[in-house]
């Protein structure tokens, strides 16, 4: 397979992808081709190689033209794209970053260092169409991979603390407009010393209730806030957001019966680009917690055990820490006192590289070896 499209290269998801693909030397084994909904005609990226002018992603026949196709265009691109070219026959490979075929029978959710082998038994079986999932999901697995590996997960309580840019690129400027706003207003109080503190806080608070407020993007104020909702809602009062935790990751595990349940709250807070999530585990059986850790460590290579230590945990478990690096951290390990089956972990990942790119990237090279 030589002739691959991508689509939403330079978007948020797709520039972390390129990045990635040209770190990791993937153009040399491929002949990309470009595609774009608005600047058809234009030179393509610099991928270290020769590539034709960008083309027209709405152009079935060129689309048809490749061997694979990456998007990370979008839902409604999907949604106005795929269905077409399939009707038009086109039988090559569809590497998706959006939700809307991720839970269609004939998608494969892909997160290979967690399911590698559920994906090669679905490319024994002819599957064409893989997708990356949700990011809290996706960055949940890789840090208690061994778990799962191991079956000792009964149930999972999912505390979320989202990053902005899962919201996209303008929600993230967005936060730090509103973070300069909120430092704006205080700005010649916060250079008083004699200045009293509730003075300070009252003004913020006034300015973040007042129309002042930068929220265009967000609906609500983030920075010095938060917004427990995200996504739209679902019936049973789950948000969106939540509703994929139980279902994909029962997917992902290729489990068609029995699934492990999965619930929480889902929460959006004034990180920029690592999603954070406190996790309530329920044990199958009380494993001692030297054991756990040793299985979450060993199960992949970028998930790491941070000692639950307060110097470990400030300085290795946060989005400031994590961000930009593939490591998937695990920390807050202890069991609690509802007793010896139930453990609290904490974990943080990059949400633009294990929870978008990066398994769509690993998606295409194991296309390109098999
Ligand atoms: N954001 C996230 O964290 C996650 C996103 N996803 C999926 O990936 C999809 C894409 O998300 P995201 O990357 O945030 O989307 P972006 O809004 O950053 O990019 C989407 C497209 O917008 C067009 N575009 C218009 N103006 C610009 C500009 N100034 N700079 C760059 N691109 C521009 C580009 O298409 P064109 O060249 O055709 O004009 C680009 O491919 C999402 O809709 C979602 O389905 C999945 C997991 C996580
Ligand atoms: N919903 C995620 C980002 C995302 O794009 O999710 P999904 O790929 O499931 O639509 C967030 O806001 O943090």
């Amino acid at each position: 397979m030589k002739r691959v499209g991508f689509v939403g290269w330079r978007g948020m998801v797709g520039s972390v992808l390129m990045q990635r693909m040209r770190e990791e030397n993937d153009f040399a084994e491929i002949d990309p081709v470009f595609f774009t909904t608005s600047q058809a005609g234009k030179p393509g990226p610099d991928v270290g190689k020769d590539v034709p002018p960008l083309k027209d992603a709405k152009d079935i026949d060129e689309l048809k033209q490749m061997e694979a196709i990456v998007s990370c265009q979008g839902g409604g691109y999907t949604e106005s794209v795929y269905g077409k070219l399939r009707e038009a026959g086109w039988k090559g490979y569809w590497i998706d970053a959006a939700s809307t075929l991720r839970m269609d029978d004939d998608a494969t959710i892909v997160l290979d260092p967690v399911n590698r082998d559920v994906i090669t038994d679905r490319l024994a079986n002819g599957a064409k169409t893989f997708v990356g999932g949700n990011c809290t999901v996706s960055l949940m697995m890789m840090g208690l991979g061994g778990l799962f590996q191991e079956d000792l997960i009964e149930w999972i309580s999912p505390m979320t603390y989202q990053a902005a840019s899962g919201a996209g690129a303008q929600n993230m400027r967005e936060l730090l407009q509103q973070m300069g706003a909120l430092h704006d207003v205080s700005k010649d109080l916060l250079e008083d010393p004699a200045s009293g503190i509730l003075e300070i806080d009252r003004r913020v608070s006034d300015f973040m209730r007042s129309p002042e407020y930068p929220q265009q993007q967000w609906g609500a104020p983030l920075a010095g806030s938060l917004i427990a909702w995200l996504d739209c809602e679902t019936e049973g009062g789950q948000s969106k957001e939540e509703w994929k935790a139980e279902v994909e990751t029962n997917k992902i595990l290729g489990r068609s019966g029995n699934p492990i349940p999965i619930d929480g709250i889902c929460v959006r807070i004034g990180a920029m680009r690592s999603h954070s999530q406190a996790l309530t585990i329920k044990l199958k059986k009380d494993v001692p917690l030297a054991d756990i850790e040793g299985i979450l460590a060993s199960a992949n290579d970028w998930a790491k055990v941070v000692p639950n230590e307060k110097e470990a945990t400030m300085r290795e478990l946060s989005p400031a820490a994590v961000t930009g690096t593939l490591d998937v951290p695990v920390g807050r390990l202890r069991k609690l006192t509802m007793g010896p089956e139930y453990l609290a972990a904490f974990t943080v990942g990059d949400q633009l590289l294990w929870g978008a790119a990066e398994p769509l990237r690993r998606m295409l090279r194991i296309l390109l070896e098999s």
